[in-house]
């Protein structure tokens, strides 16, 4: 594996050093940070990089990432799901618990685990099943898995709610134990029966059957009060809503232990959408309005939302291309989080790229406590998990030519700002010069 000296990069968008990664005696972490001009090349292969205008950010870390195996091999896998994330800055990912069978065991969540360890994109941390099979009736046996070599840290029934007050409540407490945070899937079922959209005036109009924000906040209260009263640790997924903004900046003033998460779909795209029936904009929770798109960004910019997570939702053709009422819920958004949020957040100066660090990096590393390893500063003696950025790059988004295996972005045919040069993984490039490279290459 060759050194690489980086010439002139803006860690965090500030002024620009030289940066070496790698080296004899300094393997895969960063051997030098130096004014522009000042870095040695350390002795042996050396692969030299001109990044002047480049941003290098942290490696980007996933809290929320769907890799479909196992049991949905067509719609991704392990290795093509961790290969578009690595295209995506990532080079960490959580990967949710809705798979089949459903990663609720120790065994299940070593299994995929080892195919990330196996692939070597990115570090791969299996998320665990709340309940056994997610069927909310029983908790999964989550300190087996907490135990196991993959460290389960995370739990949830993504895709569905643990939706049982009793059950919620045992889960916050069992997670106690082994510092673990239940991230939960806030809808309230009877209230979304059938839902197809947001509830609201282009429902109405268009007659799809409405997913009210309601469905979502009065499960983001409940939770909130459970994590008060049990004294745990609680993550809202996908929060969607004004309202949903507003019961997290309450409870965060209150005191109580919850982290929220926007996905780049909710920071950009609104309701109106679905007025052309296009099955790639179904998803859970639903688009919502510019009002609630505003609040979100609100929320980001304030704080009180603390990361953006992908919720990437990778769906083969045959589950998007019909009728919407028929269509998967879901999108796709590891290759496409970064440019979303440096369109809606940094290119309107509501967020620096420090703040990029911190909500895609830093603060995800930390919910999901692999901090060890990933989200940390740039600094000499870290490990060498980095992404250069170019933030002046344009690109039309085209669901082809993407390195996950499913083509059901939302934003085909969009042009947007900002693109992956350069991904590394303790000091080795998965990307480079915008293109993935294979370990063994
Ligand atoms: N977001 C979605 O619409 N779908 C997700 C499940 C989920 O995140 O709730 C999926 O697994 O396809
Ligand atoms: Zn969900
Ligand atoms: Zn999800």
């Amino acid at each position: 594996m060759p050194a690489y000296l980086l010439r002139s990069v803006r860690p965090l968008g500030g002024d620009p050093v030289d940066v070496v990664l790698g080296g004899p005696g300094a393997e895969g972490t960063i051997a030098q940070i130096t004014p522009p001009g000042a870095a040695v090349a350390p002795d042996g292969d050396v692969v030299e990089v001109d990044g002047a205008g480049l941003v290098a950010l942290p490696g980007l870390v996933d809290l929320h990432t769907h890799l479909r195996e196992p049991g949905r091999e067509d719609a991704e896998t392990v290795r093509s799901g961790t290969r578009a994330a690595a295209a995506g800055g990532f080079t960490a990912v959580h990967a949710m618990a809705n798979t089949s069978p459903v990663a609720d065991t120790a065994g299940v969540v070593e299994q995929v685990w080892r195919l990330g360890e196996e692939a070597g994109w990115v570090d791969v941390f299996p998320v665990g099943a709340v309940t056994v099979g997610l069927d909310g009736e029983r908790l999964a046996e989550l300190g087996a898995m907490a135990d196991s070599k993959a460290r389960v840290r995370v739990f949830s029934d993504d895709g569905k709610c643990v939706h049982d007050p009793v059950l919620m409540r045992r889960a916050l407490e069992y997670v106690k134990a082994f510092d673990g945070v239940i991230a939960q899937h806030a809808q309230e079922p009877r209230l979304t029966e059938g839902s197809q959209m947001h509830e609201g005036v282009v429902s109405a109009e268009i007659g799809l059957a409405g997913w009210p924000a309601v469905a979502e906040e009065a499960i983001i209260a409940r939770d909130v009060l459970l994590a008060e009263h049990v004294g745990s640790r609680l993550h809202v997924c996908h929060l969607s809503t004004r309202g949903s903004v507003e019961i997290v900046r309450w409870a965060k003033a209150r005191g109580i232990a919850v982290t929220a998460e926007a996905t780049p779909h909710h920071l950009l795209l609104t309701d109106d959408l679905a007025r052309g029936y296009d099955p790639r904009f179904k998803v859970n929770p639903p688009l919502r309005t510019a009002d609630d798109v505003e609040a979100v960004r609100e929320g980001l910019a304030d704080g009180t939302i603390d990361i953006v997570a992908t919720d990437h939702a990778p769906h083969p053709r045959e589950d998007k291309d019909c009728e919407w009422a028929a269509a998967a819920f879901g999108m796709t958004g590891l290759e496409t989080a970064l440019s979303v949020v440096q369109e809606t957040m940094v290119d309107t100066g509501r967020l620096t790229w420090a703040d990029v660090a911190r909500v895609l990096s830093g603060a995800p590393a930390r919910i999901g406590r692999v901090a060890d390893r990933h989200g940390r500063p740039i600094a000499v003696g870290e490990p060498a998990n980095l992404v250069l950025v170019d933030p002046a790059a344009r690109r039309v988004v085209d669901g082809a030519t993407q390195e996950t295996a499913s083509a059901n972005t939302p934003l085909q045919g969009r042009e947007i700002p900002g693109r992956v040069v350069a991904t590394f993984l303790r000091g080795r490039a998965t990307v480079f010069d915008g293109a993935p490279v294979e370990a063994d290459a």
